[in-house]
């Protein structure tokens, strides 16, 4: 049953400095502090519980993101919780179309973001109190509760609400077995945590001895920046995890169209799987040309992480311009765009390989993708979602691997909830943490 007004909304930008050990680099982001617009909500019902939400940043910029949340604001405070569920559709379309903030997005950039880690909050909040972890939330829904909560706006040319509702009336055959299947093997993942790109071989070598002893079978490494050290780093990786694991390239958007073709042609070698944000974001055909380009090498190309919104997704399936689909539970409008793009991707026959890390990204978007094989695709071919292993323990209900797969959550919410200390000690800038870093001399 949900319940109460909400009464408070309050952002903080909490930052973690992950670059002081080149966690988290790529070609393109040398030095990203982890970090989050971190969103708390309260209602006057009197159960005493708050939705906790959040959207993902590099450190710079997470202020602009927090101002952002304060816009939206208006939107949320004095609402009734059961009036927001009950038109999730109509909520989500008030947030992204406000006829003033939408000049900054429309649906996309720090307005965007925000808009991310105001309906995240919402959702935690809507699955405690339904005391459901949220993937089980959206797996009881029935196909017409879950569709009220999609914005088809912009994308009824790839697909309309009566396929998508085909489409999870279909999912739900063989739905418990695959419940029963998710909750005793888990979602199988990958893991980025060995490879980025500011480590030295050493740490690389010692990061994925220790990976492949813990059982990962499938492995990012980060290229782009010195063609040299990307072939000596990928022959190493190879080499330690031998001909038949799982690897998988990252660029960062780091290339221009003709270089990332050339650049992955001469790492054709290592027998990547992807080649992961060879270009920019925004460049659908030239992702297409790529995909066409190394599709004889056998390479597909991957992305998602920062694209906006559903229809830069609708364009890259439209246009057969990628073999993989990275969801972001951050980047997009929360579930509610992700349930959008993720009908979008089995219409296509695109399986989903959300992006994860960062900061929170594991804890969230784990939801999103145990639904997805449960409700929606059905299928585990080709499929993994990628884990990171940093930071979980700032976490109140941390994303829990077992041989290589994420084991479904089972607290209630969206595991998006920190703890009291960590967002204290790592609030930018007055937290302790930041204080001995800032005072340094
Ligand atoms: C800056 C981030 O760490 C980015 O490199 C993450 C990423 O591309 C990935 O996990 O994939
Ligand atoms: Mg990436």
């Amino acid at each position: 049953m949900v319940r109460g007004r909400i009464t408070g909304l309050a952002a903080s930008d909490i930052r973690f400095p992950t670059s002081l050990g080149h966690h988290g680099s790529d070609a393109m982001h040398p030095d990203p502090d982890y970090s989050a617009a971190y969103v708390v909500i309260e209602t006057d019902a009197r159960d005493g519980l708050k939705g906790y939400g959040l959207t993902f940043t590099l450190g710079k910029g997470t202020e602009v993101v927090v101002c952002a949340v304060n816009a939206l604001s208006i939107h949320v405070v004095n609402k009734d919780l059961e009036e927001i569920v009950n038109d999730f559709r109509g909520f989500y379309r008030q947030l992204t179309s406000d006829g003033q903030l939408r000049w900054i997005g429309p649906e996309k950039g720090a307005v965007h973001l925000a808009t991310a880690a105001v309906l995240n909050a919402i959702w935690d909040l809507w699955a405690k109190q339904e005391g459901k972890p949220l993937w089980k939330l959206l797996v009881d829904m029935d196909p017409k509760q879950l569709l009220s909560c999609i914005d088809f706006r912009y994308i009824t040319d790839a697909l309309t609400e009566e396929e998508a509702h085909e489409i999870l009336q279909n999912g739900l055959l063989g739905k418990k077995e695959r419940e029963e299947q998710m909750l005793k093997h888990g979602y199988p993942a990958y893991t980025t945590s060995c490879a980025w790109l500011g480590y030295p071989d050493q740490q690389l070598k010692q990061l994925c001895t220790e990976a492949l002893k813990d059982g990962w079978t499938r492995f990012k490494v980060k290229v782009g920046a010195d063609l040299p050290d990307d072939i000596r780093r990928c022959r190493l990786i190879r080499e330690m995890i031998g001909p038949d694991k799982t690897l998988m390239l990252d660029a960062n958007q780091r290339w221009e169209v003709k270089e990332a073709i050339e650049w992955v042609t001469k790492l054709a070698e290592f027998k990547p799987l992807w080649i992961e944000e060879p270009t920019s974001p925004d460049d659908i055909l030239g992702h297409a040309a790529i995909s066409k380009a190394l599709a004889p090498l056998g390479i597909g190309v991957a992305t998602g992480e920062q694209c906006h919104n559903r229809v830069i997704f609708k364009q890259l399936l439209q246009a057969k311009a990628l073999s993989y689909l990275q969801i972001d539970s951050c980047r997009l409008g929360s579930v509610n765009e992700n349930l959008s793009v993720l009908l979008m991707a089995k219409k296509f026959q695109i399986p989903v390989c959300p992006h994860a890390g960062g900061v929170g990204l594991c804890e969230l978007v784990q939801h999103l993708i145990i639904f997805d094989y449960i409700s929606v695709s059905g299928s585990l071919e080709n499929r993994m979602c990628e884990y990171v292993d940093h930071l979980h323990e700032h976490f109140k209900y941390p994303a829990i691997i077992k041989k290589a797969s994420y084991v479904p959550p089972q607290d209630a919410g969206y595991s998006t909830e920190m703890k009291e200390e960590s967002a204290r000690k790592y609030l930018f800038p007055q937290g302790e943490v930041w204080q001995k870093i800032l005072c340094k001399p």
